[in-house]
């Protein structure tokens, strides 16, 4: 690469944020590979680097190092605060000409408010970061950036030793292979509190009967052991390969790694079109086509099912009724098949209103019945009082938001912790009036396959 042809970093101050300068130079690159990008970044910047890759691959992004962190403790206006700061430190720096926009990535714990033990130590109630360097591949084209974002005023000596790391970054990404990693065995799987989990959805449809809510999603983790921990980029990279038509996300926070391939998309905004989907109602996959589409029609015409996709169309509509116009909700659910399982699935668009932004809609959104119940204020404090866990990140929103307000936020299910030689794995189902446990308890079981595939730890009579 030749050194001649960057110009220099642009600079922006702004009277709110006026400590901080944000210096930025974005270079296109050839293609490489994104998981060699986030592997490269291994020795550096372990503990600080972030993945994501949108359901329809066409956007995939990786972030390596924090050039600013941007986390909320407190289980009180987290939404506003992450919304507030970044707009502080957006406004030196959006350039509407720029064609690779700065990205803030993270995610929000599921409720702040469950004081139940928590496995997730290094997680906050939010957890955003800009990254040092941020690879963005969209389409055909791949971006390389550096953000630096100080309050010293003698910056060239650092942006310079910058250019240098990323010129490393990238050479390494180029010319290696992805490591070859040796799966780590699992030496024991437990299922954390099965029969509570049991009771609870009993105790939960009682509930439901007596008309003190009327869904409610009950959880539960299985905690795998492993001979040896298990690096992100290999988990990562087996989560890509088994699950092509989910969104893909991973991030570190210090030695702890959250990541998931979910189907399930909580908001996107790309010039104020904003986009949700309604997923709720779950049936397997059949073995041959005939099964399959039997189980299909047969998951499309169940009153139980149907009744839970219904409460989240229901909710999420009216949140896009109040955040944007001319929305658009089609009036039956469709199928979305995906490797295991089968699901109802309604997508709802809508035109922002001015004055509502993508993180004014994860606020309102979250958590949806999908995740959450109806009423949500009554679910969630059903969901404290009976759930078995804390779920930390699990079922909450992921995602990124770029200096023009453009992002996608999924819902992290299909998800598993990994700390040291350990990982926790989540699911749940949405609980209504004519839920069973044993039937629950089966529907989770299909929603732990693709991470139980990707980790090991499926036992032998499991695909
Ligand atoms: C709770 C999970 O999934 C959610 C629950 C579903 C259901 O109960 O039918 C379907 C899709 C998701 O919205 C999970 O995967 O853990
Ligand atoms: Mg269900």
């Amino acid at each position: 690469m030749n050194s001649q042809q960057y110009s220099s970093p642009e600079n922006f101050t702004d009277t709110r944020y006026l400590a901080y300068r944000f210096y930025t130079e974005t270079i296109e690159v050839s293609r490489m590979s994104a998981l060699a990008f986030f592997e490269a970044g291994e020795q550096q910047f372990k503990g600080k680097r972030m993945f994501w890759q949108n359901r329809e691959k066409t956007f995939t992004w990786v972030g390596l190092g924090h050039a600013h962190v941007i986390s909320a403790h407190s289980p009180h206006g987290r939404f506003e605060q992450i919304k507030e700061e970044w707009q502080s430190l957006c406004k030196q720096i959006v350039n509407e000409e720029r064609e690779v926009q700065p990205i803030l990535f993270g995610g929000f714990s599921f409720d702040p408010l469950n004081e139940k033990d928590s496995v997730w130590t290094k997680f906050p109630e939010a957890y955003f970061a800009v990254p040092t360097f941020q690879m963005i591949i969209k389409g055909e084209r791949a971006y390389v950036s550096i953000h630096l974002i100080t309050k010293d005023k003698d910056t060239f000596t650092a942006f310079d030793a910058l250019r240098k790391e990323r010129d490393r970054l990238i050479h390494s990404a180029q010319v290696s292979e992805l490591k070859k990693y040796r799966k780590p065995l699992v030496v024991k799987r437990t299922e954390l509190k099965k029969d509570e989990y049991l009771d609870s959805i009993k105790k939960v449809t009682a509930v439901i009967k007596a008309k003190q809510a009327e869904k409610v999603v009950i959880a539960r983790a299985l905690k795998l052991n492993f001979d040896q921990p298990l690096a992100p980029a290999s988990a990562l990279s087996q989560v890509s390969e088994e699950q092509p038509e989910s969104f893909l996300f991973g991030m570190e926070a210090e030695n702890q790694f959250f990541f998931g391939a979910t189907p399930e998309r909580l908001v996107k905004v790309e010039d104020r079109q904003a986009l949700s989907t309604c997923l709720a109602g779950s049936t397997p996959r059949g073995k041959t086509v005939e099964i399959d589409a039997a189980l299909g029609n047969e998951l499309l015409n169940d009153k139980k099912n149907r009744s839970e996709h219904q409460f989240v169309v229901k909710m999420i509509s009216q949140v896009f009724d109040a955040h944007s116009s001319k929305m658009f909700v089609p009036k039956t659910p469709k199928l979305m098949k995906i490797r295991d399982i089968q699901h109802l699935y309604t997508p709802v668009e809508g035109e922002l209103k001015d004055g509502s932004n993508l993180l004014d809609l994860v606020r309102d959104l979250h958590p949806t019945p999908a995740l959450g119940g109806e009423p949500k204020q009554e679910a969630m404090s059903l969901i404290r009082q009976y759930e078995t866990m804390n779920r930390g990140y699990y079922a909450a929103p992921v995602g990124w938001i770029d200096a023009k307000g453009d992002g996608e936020f999924a819902v992290a299910i299909r998800s598993a912790l990994l700390d040291g030689k350990d990982a926790y794995l989540y699911a749940g189902g949405g609980i209504v009036e004519d839920s069973h446990p044993e039937a629950e308890y089966d529907e989770t079981w299909v929603k732990f396959r693709p991470m139980l595939r990707v980790l090991g730890g499926q036992m032998s009579d499991e695909s």
